[in-house]
């Protein structure tokens, strides 16, 4: 059986907020990565979107390309569009061949009926095809702001679950929340998790600097609490919707309500296709702290 590993930087702590940071890109950013590497500390994970229209091939570039650059790929697998069992072990095969991948992303994603075999993430980590092809560890979405599709009670039972699941089968489970605007409701959730006995590395969705339009169209896509108040809190008032917002506010309203209650915690960074911006974000930020 594999060895679970997560990444090193979890087994001491954190010398500041953006300390063992990852990121998430698309198979379109791989030139922006590759502007922004030099910036970026060696085997920083960086996730590889599913997206709906992108092909097969360029994913698995994305990933070859993340690893060449020093870095940890982290494919994501969105089980609900992923047409067929072959199709899923095809792309995990490749990915470990060419891009020496040990870590993967699983979430239901969001088409209303699945478009394979693979009705949630669960399915994919029950398939048994990840621990056959040696990943090491396996990432879960967490829903601070609840999930579209189950009860807040659901959604803890499913977390738990699928935490033992993953290490039932010998690989080191990791929860990567869905990005957000509201430090007070992130943290309270992260609290709820430990408090429920789940002990696992928990990473923050935080967003990168984008523009306000970008920032609250996403949000809106995705089911991100955006209300004014909300963004207030962020930077963002309403009727100033032509500039940019960095993640500033929402940092340190983190680290000022972090305690050993949370647990291990790092940062998650969604670009939102500013990689080259959120990179230099995160750079000035571990200049100043
Ligand atoms: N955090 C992130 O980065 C992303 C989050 N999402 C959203 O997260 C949600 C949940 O993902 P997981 O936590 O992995 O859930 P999951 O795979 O553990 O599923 C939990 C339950 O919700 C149901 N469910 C999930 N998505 C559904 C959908 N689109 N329509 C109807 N039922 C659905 C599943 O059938 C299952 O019963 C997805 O619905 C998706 O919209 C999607 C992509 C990225
Ligand atoms: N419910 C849900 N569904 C998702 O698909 C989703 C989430 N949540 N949470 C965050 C991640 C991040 N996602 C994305 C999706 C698209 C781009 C992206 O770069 N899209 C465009 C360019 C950006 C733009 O639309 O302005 C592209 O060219 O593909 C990035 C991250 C999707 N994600």
């Amino acid at each position: 059986m594999a060895t679970p590993i997560l990444h090193p930087n979890w087994t001491r702590p954190a010398h500041n907020m953006v300390d063992g940071y990852s990121i998430e890109i698309t198979a379109k950013d791989v030139a922006s990565l590759e502007a922004a590497a030099s910036a970026m500390p060696v085997d920083t994970p960086v996730a590889i979107t599913f997206l709906p229209g992108e092909a097969m091939d360029a994913r698995v570039a994305a990933a070859k390309r993340v690893r060449e650059l020093g870095f940890e790929p982290m494919p994501h697998f969105s089980a609900r569009r992923i047409g067929s069992a072959e199709e899923f072990e095809n792309y995990l095969a490749t990915v470990v061949a060419e891009a020496g991948v040990r870590r993967c992303f699983v979430i239901a994603g969001d088409p209303s009926e699945p478009e394979g075999p693979f009705a949630d993430s669960s399915a994919l980590i029950g398939s048994g095809a990840f621990e056959r092809a040696g990943i090491r560890a396996i990432g879960i979405g967490g829903h601070p702001e609840g999930h579209p599709h189950m009860t807040p009670d659901q959604g803890w039972q499913v977390l738990q679950a699928k935490c033992a699941e993953i290490a039932t089968r010998g690989m080191a489970p990791l929860i990567v929340t869905q990005f957000a605007f509201d430090a007070a409701a992130v943290l309270r959730w992260v609290a709820e998790a430990r408090a429920r006995g789940i002990d696992v590395p928990i990473r923050i969705g935080v967003p990168g600097p984008a523009g306000i339009k970008t920032l609250v169209r996403f949000a809106a896509r995705c089911g991100v609490g955006a209300s004014a108040s909300v963004l207030a809190k962020y930077g963002i008032s309403i009727g100033q919707l032509l500039g940019t917002a960095g993640p500033d506010k929402l940092v340190a309203a983190l680290a000022a309500g972090m305690g050993p209650e949370h647990g291990p915690l790092r940062l998650h960074f969604y670009p939102f296709g500013g990689v080259e911006k959120t990179v230099a974000w995160i750079a000035d930020y571990d200049r100043a702290h």
